[in-house]
């Protein structure tokens, strides 16, 4: 189904779980920053309406949405989060630029779901035209910040479930695999 025939922004209360006790991070790039800011008030809105208290929301901005991958990898490192969510939007211009920045950001925010513990949720327009950007951030197909907010939560349950049920889980990775320096968070690999 594709985003036009489905509203972004609509969801169902009684099948989000319990995130009063969560704590989310949202990097955010400044590049089309009349969308990224649409997308980020329909995020924190939800996580707000699904009952997460404000202090437990922790924002940072980024110059583009190359810079996510980073930004993210460093809000994970440093910061007590149990979801981040990245907030993009990329538009096509004249070249073939934007197709390197979201093949890069795409395979960038991947990696760090497969090499770290922390769910990362991948929430960057990549568009055609200023239109379909404004369609999806608030306009005539909803807002896919609240998307990413509530996709959020239910992947930070899934990682506490995860833990309690399993506490001792096993590594995922063979050596070899993006080693990320400095982290309090253990690399699933090693
Ligand atoms: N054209 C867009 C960009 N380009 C900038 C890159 O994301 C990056 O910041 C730059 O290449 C420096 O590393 N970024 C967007 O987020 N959206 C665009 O439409
Ligand atoms: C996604 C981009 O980097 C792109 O919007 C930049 O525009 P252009 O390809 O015309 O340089």
């Amino acid at each position: 189904m594709a985003t036009e025939n489905k509203n972004l922004s609509e969801y169902d209360k009684n099948t989000i779980p319990n995130a009063k006790d969560f704590r989310f991070g949202i990097v955010v790039s400044e590049w089309n920053d009349v969308i990224t800011e649409g997308l980020y008030n329909g995020a924190f809105d939800a996580l707000i309406d699904c009952d997460v208290p404000a202090q437990q929301i922790i924002r940072w901005n980024v110059p583009g949405s190359f810079e996510l991958i980073y930004g993210a990898k460093k809000m994970l490192q440093t910061q007590n989060v149990d979801a981040v969510i990245v907030i993009g939007c990329v538009i096509q211009g004249e070249t073939k630029h934007f197709d390197f920045v979201c093949e890069g950001v795409t395979q960038g925010i991947k990696d760090l779901n497969v090499q770290t513990d922390i769910p990362v949720i991948f929430c960057v327009l990549t568009d055609n035209n200023m239109q379909q950007s404004i369609d999806r951030s608030g306009g005539a197909h909803g807002n896919k910040g609240t998307e990413a907010a509530i996709a959020a939560i239910k992947m930070a349950y899934i990682r506490q479930q995860a833990s309690i049920s399993h506490p001792f889980n096993q590594p995922l990775l063979t050596s070899g695999a993006l080693q990320i320096e400095d982290s309090p968070r253990k690399i699933e690999n090693e």
